[in-house]
């Protein structure tokens, strides 16, 4: 059996920071901003989660790779993070069912990760500096030289990746002939919300990032699905401009996520960044609509601002995170529109939010 070999890496943080550790995946040198992600399990999802291209992801639970890997458990093609870093790497895999252990995909999938790292104390030093761009390498083991390959990589702020992950040809699922035809704006999309649709009764054309609305609306769809997806939404003018058409159309519309910040966008409400942002399975959200509370899934940098979308006449807002008071969900007055902050699609209440889902298809009946 061939167990990874215990090469020595390292972990450079923008504000000189240094780990050093074990080289896992790739052996080779990447970076993007630093996000930890507190789920006990789902490593797989998370590592194939469009919305964090562009960010090395740090695992709190402290064993990972120990149930391998599967085809079945990812959100989308591949793996899409710019990096990773665990405490404990098992370079085996205990479930009969997995197709292949996490070495292998990482490598497979180039990968670069470092295991070894003291993750709680990283995490403490990230929750309390902030969100900033990290690198990890297994072979510029120069910390000057490193450092200079760090500088180069952009900030988030002010970073637009949709167009890098988005389908590159629109394509449908779903059943045919279908009662509701949805369009979706894919700006990152994961696997699993797309079921959620199509075991609705959806037949989905999912599009290119940049397809202009004309060519959307030519389609015919009964209503509009806003995806997911990487980057800063303050970055992403083309898709405001396309929501907003969107919703002079009258059709239901939903958005998750970066979808939700991209509406928030369009009606007015802009985003900020976070100091550090949610990421995990167990972050509690208020309905203000029913008074209930959901255990949710939530993976975001930015928000969308609290104070001027409380502005805003025609939004009422839904939900609200319970440990920070940001907003989570907001719906239109006006039109039926809506769309949250967190994952409905995900499963750690494990299925607390999806009647969101079914909200929409409500909508799409009235
Ligand atoms: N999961 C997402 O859609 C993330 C949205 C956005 N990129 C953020 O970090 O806030």
């Amino acid at each position: 059996m061939k167990y990874y070999t215990k090469k020595p890496a390292v972990l450079m943080l923008q504000d000189g920071t240094v780990f050093w550790g074990s080289s896992i995946g790739k052996t080779g040198t990447n970076g993007g901003e630093i996000c930890f992600n507190t789920s006990m399990a789902g490593y797989q999802e998370i590592y194939t989660d469009p919305s964090y291209a562009g960010q090395v992801v740090v695992n709190t639970t402290a064993h990972i790779g120990n149930y391998g890997v599967l085809d079945l458990e990812q959100e989308s093609a591949r793996p899409t993070i710019n990096g990773l870093v665990v405490n404990t790497f098992s370079a085996i895999s205990s479930r009969k069912t997995a197709e292949s252990r996490l070495q292998e995909y990482l490598e497979k999938n180039e990968i670069v990760g470092i295991a070894d790292v003291d993750t709680r104390q990283l995490v403490r030093h990230i929750r309390s500096k902030g969100a900033m761009n990290c690198i990890i390498s297994s072979e510029i083991l120069d910390l000057d030289k490193l450092r200079a390959e760090l500088d180069k990589i952009p900030d988030m702020q002010g970073l637009e990746l949709s167009s890098k992950v988005t389908t590159q040809e629109a394509y449908e699922l779903g059943p045919e002939g279908a009662g509701y035809k949805i369009a979706v704006l894919d700006l990152g999309i994961k696997k699993s919300i797309m079921s959620n649709l199509t075991e609705r009764g959806c037949r989905l054309k999912v599009f290119p990032a940049k397809t202009s609305y004309d060519e959307i609306a030519q389609w015919g769809p009964n209503g509009y699905f806003i995806s997911n997806g990487p980057g800063d939404p303050g970055a992403m003018p083309y898709a405001v401009d396309t929501v907003k058409k969107m919703l002079e159309s009258d059709k239901p519309l939903f958005g998750i996520c970066l979808g939700h910040q991209i509406l928030g966008l369009a009606v007015g409400a802009p985003t900020y960044k976070m100091h550090h942002g949610h990421r995990g399975a167990n972050q509690p959200v208020k309905n203000l609509v029913t008074g209930r509370s959901e255990i949710t899934s939530q993976n975001h940098g930015f928000a969308v601002d609290t104070e001027t979308i409380k502005q805003q006449e025609k939004i009422n807002i839904t939900h609200v995170n319970l440990n920070d008071g940001t907003v989570e969900g907001f719906e239109l007055k006006d039109k039926p529109a809506f769309s949250v902050q967190y994952h409905p699609e995900s499963s750690p209440g494990p299925h607390d939010s999806r009647y969101l889902f079914d909200h929409f298809i409500d909508l799409l009946n009235d």
